[in-house]
């Protein structure tokens, strides 16, 4: 449609572009600061400002993510910059995964314009709410265990999920973002099955930037060889499971290192009056051998999830509400 056209960048072909051979030429128009009137900060990064704002030719609404140049060099996170442009370059197609309409650039700042997710971070509701119950917990849990999938299959790694990343939109429905540290894996050997226990080659890279996610939510093989792979992202799945349903996350200590050791000995208890389903499908999530994590197609099929229609129709009914 005339407005997909205009979303694409719109090619604007002006009638001087049209070269000697009557070939018209097409060129692209790339948006910029001002095509945008800025709003309202929607929260702030490490390294980035987030900040609403209308796209004044076609009045929609986006969040972006403004990046100061001097503070990523001086911060050497030109790298993490790359792999969020590279990542989200490659997440277009799914529902559940904060989509970036444009990048451009001014002498000061880096921008990325993303779907505004105007409700907020998941954590804030869960703190709100106290813990989910089951139905809340089934619907969010596919929707990101949906997305993680489309994510998986794409050879993206999150590494890096967490309440905090789980946004969501106007529809309360989810919205995954920050993939600053996310892995995006070598594109399969034609005959090499694609293994999700199989840590990626990522060491060197890892090692590198010596990256680590956020504490709670780490999974064994991370902390013990450095190597993230697919089930990694099954295992902080799990984490946010167990938190809906808690209130907290499960492994939780009075510092990083004491949370460290919880997760590699594997120490964490079930509250009282944890529902029964959920607790075998945790169980077979926080488990340390990451090739013995239950895969996502299990998941999906387990008594947990029952009722869940997988695909489209899991983006088209309302969310439950929040009780
Ligand atoms: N697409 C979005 N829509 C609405 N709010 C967003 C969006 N992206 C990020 N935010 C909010 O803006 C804040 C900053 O997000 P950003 O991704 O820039 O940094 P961060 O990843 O939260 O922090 P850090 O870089 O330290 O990990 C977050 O609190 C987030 O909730
Ligand atoms: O990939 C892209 O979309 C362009 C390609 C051309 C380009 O120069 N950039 C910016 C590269 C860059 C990254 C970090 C810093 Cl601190 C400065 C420039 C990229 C860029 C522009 C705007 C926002 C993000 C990015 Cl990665």
């Amino acid at each position: 449609t005339a407005e997909e056209w205009q979303e694409q960048g719109a090619a604007v072909m002006t009638r001087q572009e049209i070269d000697a051979s009557g070939k018209p030429q097409l060129r692209t128009v790339k948006k910029g600061v001002k095509d945008f009137n800025f709003g309202r900060t929607l929260g702030e990064g490490s390294y980035s400002t987030v900040l609403a704002a209308t796209d004044r030719q076609n009045l929609k609404e986006y969040a972006i993510k403004v990046l100061d140049k001097r503070h990523i060099i001086k911060e050497k996170k030109v790298k993490y910059v790359n792999i969020e442009r590279d990542t989200l370059n490659r997440l277009t197609e799914h529902p559940g995964i904060v989509r970036l309409y444009y990048t451009f650039q001014d002498e000061r700042s880096l921008y990325f314009v993303l779907d505004l997710a105007s409700g907020g971070e998941l954590l804030g509701v869960l703190k709100k709410m106290g813990s989910f119950d089951v139905e809340c917990t089934r619907f969010y849990g596919a929707q990101i265990l949906d997305s993680i999938a489309y994510m998986h299959t794409r050879g993206v790694i999150h590494r890096d999920l967490k309440p905090e990343n789980v946004l969501l939109d106007s529809d309360m429905f989810v919205k995954i973002t920050d993939f600053g540290t996310a892995k995006i894996l070598p594109n399969p050997k034609p005959n090499g099955a694609d293994d999700p226990g199989n840590p990626t080659d990522g060491a060197a890279d890892d090692r590198a930037m010596s990256f680590v996610g956020t504490a709670e939510y780490v999974s064994p093989e991370l902390l013990r060889d450095k190597n993230a792979c697919k089930a990694s992202d099954l295992w902080a799945f799990g984490c946010i499971i167990f938190q809906l349903l808690a209130g907290r996350p499960p492994f939780k200590a009075a510092n990083e290192y004491l949370t460290f050791q919880k997760i590699l000995a594997l120490e964490y208890t079930f509250p009282p009056g944890f529902p029964e389903l959920a607790r075998d499908l945790v169980e077979r999530l926080l488990v340390l051998e990451p090739a013995n994590r239950l895969p996502v197609e299990q998941i999906m099929s387990h008594r947990f999830f029952e009722g869940i229609k997988w695909g489209k129709d899991l983006w088209r009914h309302k969310a439950p509400r929040l009780k």
